[in-house]
């Protein structure tokens, strides 16, 4: 099942935003994510190569950069050689004027190749280290819309955008920079001791002692860091979602006056992340005043020590000058070598972070192989069916659904009643496959939804959500989403058979007209007006009929209705329900509605109860003999300030009188409202 998932950092270390309902305080943070991968942490090299999955094209040119890059520091190294030479040759003994332009002259040509390939390395390496990036991004993001709903109810969007961008950014600077110079550098270091020991072997081996405690120090710094590279990075995420919460929930935090408390909520995480990366900084001033002190004190020694040995004639002038000159070029890189580390360990972190994401399975995948699209098992309509479902999310003590068991009959309207979290919404999302079942099916037309392509099923079954989703797009693009370019599902014609764009056209305006959108045509440009973010320049009943529309432009055999039109006024409701059935006949439809009035629309009804489906039948019959529908119904009623009719009240032999009120005049009269009636 889908929410087969181990807690996830919805709120990684963080308290909760005052923009959300109650704006209490988080109780304690929840686990560290789960791990997809190992089960223990992978070390810093196994996480990196695991960026091989993405950089492999990339590598040629980072291979390449790393050998500019290392030729560069090889000719470095040979520049001592040639003073070395040149010292001990014509300047100590030959004192020959062509032998010392000829060395440097030499020096001049070393020094110019290492410029050229110091710029080849960062020609070689800027491109295909965007290149991983933009490869990465785009996997992440792909496995972000694949990845099942549950996912997402569980991660926040400023995790995953900081993971997307932020992280991203500092696996493409190590892989351009970082990677590549940190090999450099080691391979400089091992090379330039070298030649150190082999031009004054007393004199190297003091230069070596200075290494124990770098390296000591370095591995203490190492642990310190990464620690705290990845708390910077959770904190950075929890950052961004605290940003994106807040502006997301804008209205409530000004309509209830919690701005105060959502800056200081603000403040307080923008001061943790600071101390983070204060104490980063601090740890790696540390490590490089460490790094820098030391080569230079072990130099100043050898200098004393190198001195001595050329009075004692145990070492030459040139060699000397040569020592020097390498352990100047060495101690370049012995330098660098904490920032490059830290920027490593910094890759690190975010590398694992980008993993916990990428490395998730798909639970909603398709499956490996996929049964065709089914064609209508009935003449009427699709058949839906649930066969012994139970639906269990992880942590929670009781299954939502525990043995559903409801078939829905073809072409018609069904509707489902429960209380409040009785898992209305739950079973509705079974359909479309926005979660899976724990056990038991979902058929619609005799195949389990699991077995089918999800371009497939989306193709079959459209849902419209009671918190309608818009795009910053137009209300064209927002209502012709669900329009697939591959084949029309209700027909199976190909698309090119026709002319896509007057199908869309005429899609668009029937779809907008069944909606009762009709608002749309005094926007200022009509049906190509573009709506703000997510749709916030409409009002709530705008959004909902335009979420509507796009269900029913998208022409599917199954409609899932999870309460749409709650924020329009029961006219419209109506006005819409009686249009629906006209522009898609034979439309199966599952519909949660909390408005009575909606409910007697229904052909049908499906009484939800203790995770069980306990009674089906017409609105009056359930009324009649059901008494928790009666009590569900009533209670709805008095929330929205209708009334339900007494059902003992009809006369023997006849279904008691359906619900009245709102617009159901033509009900009431016993008037087929509709033309399946
Ligand atoms: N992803 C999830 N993870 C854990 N629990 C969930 C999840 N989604 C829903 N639930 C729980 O399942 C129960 C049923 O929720 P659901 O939204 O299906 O109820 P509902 O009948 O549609 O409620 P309402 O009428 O208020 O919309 C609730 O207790 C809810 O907290």
């Amino acid at each position: 099942m889908t929410g087969a998932e181990a807690p996830t950092p919805k709120d990684h270390g963080r308290e909760r935003n005052p923009a959300q309902a109650g704006s209490t305080r988080r109780p304690a943070a929840p686990p560290p994510p789960a791990q997809s991968g190992p089960e223990r942490p992978r070390s810093t090299p196994a996480t990196l190569a695991q960026l091989v999955r993405w950089a492999r094209p990339a590598i040629p040119r980072i291979a390449m950069g790393g050998v500019a890059a290392l030729l560069a520091s090889l000719l470095a190294l040979a520049i001592p050689q040639v003073l070395r030479a040149l010292v001990n040759g014509p300047l100590l003994t030959s004192g020959s004027t062509r032998g010392v332009v000829q060395a440097a002259g030499l020096v001049l040509v070393l020094g110019v190749t290492e410029a050229v390939l110091v710029w080849s390395r960062r020609v070689f390496v800027a491109t295909p280290a965007t290149l991983a990036e933009h490869e990465m991004r785009v996997s992440l993001f792909d496995h972000l819309l694949d990845l099942p709903a549950s996912f997402h109810d569980r991660w926040s969007g400023g995790q995953l955008l900081s993971r997307i961008m932020g992280d991203l950014s500092a696996v493409r600077r190590w892989l351009a920079f970082g990677f590549v110079m940190l090999v450099v550098s080691s391979v400089t270091v091992v090379v330039g001791l070298g030649l150190m020991v082999a031009t004054a072997w007393q004199l190297g081996l003091l230069y070596l002692a200075g290494a124990i405690p770098m390296v000591v120090l370095t591995f203490r710094f190492r642990t310190a860091y990464a620690r705290a590279a990845r708390r910077a990075r959770d904190q950075a995420g929890d950052l961004a979602t605290t940003v994106e919460e807040s502006v997301h929930g804008i209205r409530v935090i000004k309509a209830f006056g919690r701005g105060d408390e959502a800056h200081e909520d603000f403040v307080r995480q923008a001061d943790e992340l600071r101390e983070t990366e204060v104490m980063k900084a601090r740890t790696l001033a540390r490590v490089s005043f460490s790094l820098t002190t030391i080569p230079e004190a072990v130099t100043a020694l050898c200098l004393g020590t190198g001195v001595w040995l050329v009075v004692e004639g145990q070492a030459s002038v040139g060699a000397l000058v040569a020592f020097f000159a390498t352990a100047a070029v060495v101690n370049r890189p012995v330098e660098a070598i904490g920032n490059l580390l830290a920027m490593t360990l910094d890759a690190r972190a975010a590398t694992d972070r980008y993993l916990e994401v990428i490395d998730k399975p798909n639970t909603l995948a398709d499956p490996a192989a996929p049964a065709p699209r089914p064609a209508p098992a009935s003449r009427e309509g699709s058949t839906v069916e649930l066969r012994d479902v139970v639906v269990h999310f992880p942590g929670s003590a009781d299954p939502v659904l525990d043995g559903v068991t409801l078939r829905l009959p073809p072409g018609r309207t069904t509707a489902l009643v429960g209380v409040t979290g009785s898992g209305k919404s739950t079973l509705l999302g079974l359909v479309p496959r926005l979660t899976d079942v724990t056990s038991g099916a979902v058929l619609v037309d005799g195949v389990d939804v699991r077995d089918l392509r999800r371009t497939d099923l989306r193709a079959l079954v459209a849902p419209a959500f009671e918190d309608s989703v818009l795009f910053s797009a137009s209300v064209r693009e927002n209502v012709l989403l669900g329009v697939g370019n591959d084949e029309d599902p209700r027909d199976g014609e190909p698309a090119d058979t026709v002319d896509a764009t007057a199908d869309d056209d005429a899609r668009l305006a029937d779809a907008l007209a069944a909606a009762q959108a009709t608002f749309v045509r005094d926007l200022p440009d009509g049906v190509d007006t573009v709506i703000g973010e997510e749709g916030m320049s409409l009002s709530g009943g705008q959004r909902q009929r335009l979420a509507l529309a796009r269900a029913i432009a998208a022409r599917p055999r199954v409609l899932v209705l999870d309460d749409p039109l709650s924020a329009v006024d029961v006219t419209t409701e109506t006005a819409a329900t009686e249009a629906l059935r006209t522009l898609l006949p034979g439309t199966t439809t599952l519909v949660v509605a909390h408005r009575p009035s909606t409910v007697a629309l229904a052909d049908h009804v499906a009484v939800l109860e203790n995770g069980r489906i306990t009674g089906t039948g017409t609105h009056a019959e359930l009324l009649r003999d059901h008494p928790h529908y009666r009590y569900v119904l009533t209670a709805l009623a008095e929330e929205h300030g209708e009334h339900v009719a007494d059902a003992d009240a009809a006369p023997d032999g006849e279904a008691p009188p359906p619900y009245r009120g709102g617009s159901l005049a033509g009900l009431r009269s016993g008037t087929p409202t509709g033309g399946r009636r």
